[in-house]
C-alpha cells in the first residue's frame, strides 16, 4: 500500500504542471532525510511482511462467488479493534496486527502488529500471526464472507455478476468495458491513480495475456465476450482498432493488475549500506521466486498460458505515452522509457566491490538535473542513478493542500514518486528523520499463496536467505538484463519445472589469505564502507556508455533450473539457496525443536522447487481442467470458480487434504 495522504486530488491536466514541483520538493526532502540519517546504525534486525487478502462473498444457494465491496466497513472495525488492543494490553496480544486498504474495494492488507525480530524462536511467530489475521479479519465479516489468498481473481472483469453487490462496468477513471469503477478502493488515491494513468498515457491501459490454447479453444482466439459499448471514444478500438489481440485475454483497466495480490517481505538493514547490499542481492532472486510461488494462471474467467500476475500489473499501470513508449517520434515527451513503472529494477545500487559496472548493463533513463543536484550535495553515483531515475517518472496524485510543505518535516513529495514506482525491489529509507525506523529493503515480486503455512514458508525463507547473505557475503550478481530475460521466463506456464533462469555459478567470494572461505559466515554481517568503482558513462547521458568498455561477464553464470538453483547441484558443488540457508542455521545455536518447526518450512520451498509439490497455479489449473463442467474450451465458469473458492476455504480449514499441493504437512 503506498502513500495515503488526504486532500483534493488534482486531475491530470493540473497535476502535470506541479511534476516539476513535486519533483524538486522531493529532491529537496530526500537530501534533508539523507543528511539526517545517512549514518543511522540500528542493530536488531526487524522484519514484516505484507499479506493482501480478496474478500470473498459465497452465495451457496445459486453457487457463486462474488467479490465483497465491503471492506471499508472491514477496515473500519479492524481499526477500532487495533485501537482498543492499544488501550489494553491483554487485548493487544490477541489483535497484534495493523490492516490497510488496498487497491480493491474488495481487498484487505494485513501485516503484523509490531515486526518480528530477528531470532530463530521468532520465525514461529509468523504462521501464528498469520492464522490470527486471518481470524481476526473473519470476525468483521458476514457468515457468508470469506477471506481468500488468490493472487488475481478468476472471474474478475467477466459478463454477468461478479460483484456483490452488482454493478455494471464504466465509470469515469477507468473508462472499462468490463469492471465499474465502483470496484477500486474510495479513497482519493485510487480512483486519482486510475484516471490519470489513463489520461497521461493518452489511451486506456491495454493488458494482453497470451490464451492457454486447450482442446477445444478456438484458434485464432477472438474473444466473443468483449462487449461493443461505444461510451467513451476508446470503446471501439478494442477490437477493431488492435487493442484486444487475437490469441489473447484483453483487460482494459488497472483494476486487473492493481486487483491482484501479493506477498511482500521488508527488512530494516543496520545501516543504508546494508540495505544497498540486501537489495542488490536480492535483486536477482525476484524472477525465480516469482516463478516458484506461481499463483495466477486464471484472467477474466480464461486459462491463460501465463502462470503469474506480474506482467498484467505491468501493463495496468503503464502510463508512458505514445512517445515515450517509442511508437511516435519524441516531441512533447522528455525520455523513451523501456518499461512501466511497475516492474523489475533497472539497476544496482550498491557500493560493494563485488558490484561492477558490467552488471548495470541496460540503459539507465534519468534526470540529469537531478543527478546533478544529488551529486552536488554528496550523494555517490549509484545512488544518484538511482533516485534520479526513479524521478523521470511523472507524480500521478497531487493533492492540492499538500503542494506547499515544510521540506525539512514532510517526505510526501519524496514518497510520491517513490511509491509509485512498483518494482521488484523497494529500497526505503527511514520515513522521517525523527523516525526510530531505520533504512529498509522490500522484496516484493512473490504470489500470494493459498494457505498460512505456505505464505509463512516463503516469508520465512526470504528473510533466511537475507540473513545467508550478510553471514556469507555471497555475490549474486548477474547482469541486470539477465534478471529482466528471467523475469519474462518467470511468467511461462510451468516454468518452475520447465524452463531455466540465468544464474550465478560462483556465489561466495573467492578465498584470500584473511578472509572467510566459501560458506563460511564472516565474522560480522557489517560491510565496510567500500569505495566506489569507477564509472565511465558521463553523468546524465541515457545509455549505458560505460558497458563497451566493460569486461565479458558471461562466464559467471549459467542457465539453471529452479531445483537447482534451490537445492543445489552437489556435483558443481553448488549448494543451492537451501544449502546456504541450512549452512547459515547450523552455525545458530537453535534448540533442536525450534530448528524441526523451520525445517517444515523449508521443505515446503525444496519440494515446490524440485517438482514433488505442485506451485498453486498448477493446483488451480489441474482443479480447472478436472472439473465435471469444464469443456476444454479454456473457460472458467461461474460454477468452476465457486468450486475453487469453496476448495480454497476447505483447505484453510484443515478440511480438505491436497497432498499434492502441500505434502502431508497441515495448515
Ligand atoms: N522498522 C521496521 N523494519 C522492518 N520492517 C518493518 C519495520 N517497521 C515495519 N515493518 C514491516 O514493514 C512492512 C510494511 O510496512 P508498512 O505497511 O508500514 O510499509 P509501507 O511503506 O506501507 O509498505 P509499501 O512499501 O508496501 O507501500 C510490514 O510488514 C511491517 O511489519
Ligand atoms: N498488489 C500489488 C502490490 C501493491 C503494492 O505495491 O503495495 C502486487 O500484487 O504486486
Ligand atoms: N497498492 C499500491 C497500488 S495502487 C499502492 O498503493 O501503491
Amino acid at each position: 500500500m503506498g502513500l495515503l495522504s488526504l486532500g483534493t486530488p488534482m486531475p491530470w491536466d493540473e497535476a502535470k504542471k506541479y511534476a516539476d514541483h513535486v519533483r524538486a520538493h522531493g529532491i529537496i526532502q530526500f537530501l534533508n532525510l539523507w543528511e539526517a540519517t545517512k549514518n543511522s546504525q540500528k542493530d536488531c534486525l526487524l522484519w514484516g511482511d505484507e499479506i493482501e487478502y480478496m474478500v470473498v462473498s459465497l452465495d451457496d444457494k445459486n453457487e457463486k462467488a462474488r467479490l465483497s465491496l465491503r471492506v471499508w466497513e472491514i477496515l473500519q472495525d479492524l481499526a477500532k479493534e487495533e485501537e482498543e488492543a492499544q488501550k489494553d494490553p491483554a487485548k493487544k496480544l490477541l489483535v497484534d496486527s495493523t490492516w490497510h486498504p488496498e487497491y480493491g474495494r474488495y481487498m484487505l492488507e494485513g501485516t503484523p502488529g509490531e515486526p518480528y525480530m530477528g531470532l530463530p524462536r521468532d520465525l514461529l511467530a509468523v504462521e501464528r500471526n498469520m492464522k490470527l489475521r486471518r481470524e481476526l479479519a473473519i470476525r468483521f465479516m458476514k457468515p457468508n464472507e470469506v477471506p481468500v489468498t488468490l493472487t488475481s481473481y478468476p472471474r474478475l472483469g467477466c459478463a454477468g455478476d461478479f460483484l456483490e453487490p452488482h454493478h455494471d462496468p464504466h465509470g469515469p477513471a477507468a473508462r472499462s468495458l468490463f469492471v465499474p469503477d465502483d470496484i477500486i478502493n474510495a479513497h482519493a488515491r485510487f480512483p486519482t491513480l486510475t484516471a490519470n494513468i489513463r489520461r497521461r498515457r493518452g489511451s486506456k491501459v491495454a493488458i494482453n495475456m497470451p490464451i492457454f490454447h486447450d482442446k477445444n479453444t478456438p484458434r485464432p482466439f477472438i474473444d466473443p465476450t468483449i462487449p461493443t459499448y461505444n461510451d467513451y471514444p476508446e470503446d471501439k478500438n478494442a477490437i477493431e482498432e488492435g487493442g484486444a489481440l487475437p490469441d489473447h485475454i484483453y483487460m482494459d483497466a488497472m483494476a486487473f493488475g492493481m486487483g491482484c495480490c501479493c506477498l511482500q517481505i521488508t527488512f530494516q538493514a543496520c545501516n543504508v549500506e546494508e540495505a544497498r547490499k540486501i537489495y542488490d542481492q536480492m535483486a536477482p532472486l525476484g524472477p525465480i521466486m516469482l516463478a516458484l510461488t506461481a499463483a495466477a494462471p486464471i484472467y477474466r474467467g480464461y486459462l491463460s498460458d501465463v502462470d503469474c500476475r506480474w506482467n498484467v500489473i505491468a501493463q495496468s499501470v503503464d502510463d508512458r505515452t505514445e512517445e515515450e513508449r517509442g511508437l511516435k517520434p519524441l516531441k512533447d515527451s522528455k525520455y523513451r522509457i523501456a518499461k512501466s513503472r511497475y516492474d523489475s529494477i533497472d539497476s544496482y545500487i550498491s557500493n560493494d566491490p563485488s558490484n561492477k559496472p558490467e552488471y548495470n548493463d541496460i540503459p539507465l533513463v534519468y534526470d540529469k538535473d537531478i543527478y546533478k543536484k544529488l551529486s552536488d550535495n554528496g550523494i555517490d553515483d549509484l545512488l544518484a542513478r538511482h533516485i534520479s531515475h526513479l524521478f523521470i517518472r511523472d507524480p500521478l496524485v497531487i493533492f492540492h493542500e499538500l503542494l506547499n510543505v515544510d521540506d525539512n518535516e514532510s517526505t510526501d513529495h519524496f514518497e510520491n514518486l517513490q511509491s509509485t514506482n512498483w518494482q521488484t525491489m523497494r529500497f526505503k529509507p527511514p520515513p522521517s528523520k525523527h523516525s526510530p525506523i531505520g533504512w529498509r529493503v522490500e522484496f516484493r515480486s512473490m504470489e500470494i499463496q493459498l494457505t498460512d503455512f505456505e505464505n509463512a514458508a516463503f516469508a520465512i525463507f526470504i528473510v533466511l536467505v537475507t540473513r545467508a547473505v550478510l553471514s556469507f557475503n555471497t555475490n549474486f550478481y548477474i547482469p541486470i538484463s539477465k534478471v529482466d530475460e528471467n523475469m519474462q521466463v518467470a511468467h511461462h506456464r510451468n516454468a518452475v519445472l520447465d524452463k531455466k533462469f540465468h544464474f550465478r555459478k560462483q556465489i561466495f567470494p573467492q578465498s584470500r589469505p584473511g578472509t572467510p572461505s566459501a560458506g563460511t559466515p564472516s565474522a560480522s554481517p557489517r560491510l565496510a564502507n567500500a569505495t566506489l568503482p569507477a564509472r565511465t558513462a558521463a553523468p546524465g547521458t541515457t545509455g549505458a556508455a560505460h558497458l563497451s568498455a566493460g569486461l565479458d561477464r558471461s562466464d559467471e553464470y549459467e542457465l539453471m533450473t529452479i531445483n537447482e538453483i534451490i537445492n543445489g547441484d552437489p556435483a558443481k558443488g553448488f549448494p543451492g539457496l537451501l544449502g546456504l540457508v541450512n549452512n547459515y542455521l547450523n552455525t545458530l545455536n537453535i534448540d533442536i525443536e525450534t530448528r524441526c518447526e523451520i525445517s517444515k518450512y523449508l521443505e515446503l520451498i525444496k519440494k515446490r522447487a524440485n517438482g514433488t509439490l505442485m506451485t498453486a497455479a498448477s493446483w488451480m489449473r489441474q482443479f480447472v481442467q478436472n472439473h465435471p463442467d469444464y469443456k476444454q474450451d479454456s473457460v472458467v465458469s461461474e460454477k468452476i470458480n465457486y468450486d475453487l473458492v469453496k476448495m480454497v476455504e476447505k483447505i484453510n480449514k484443515g478440511e480438505v487434504q491436497v497432498p499434492e499441493l502441500l505434502g502431508s504437512f497441515s495448515v
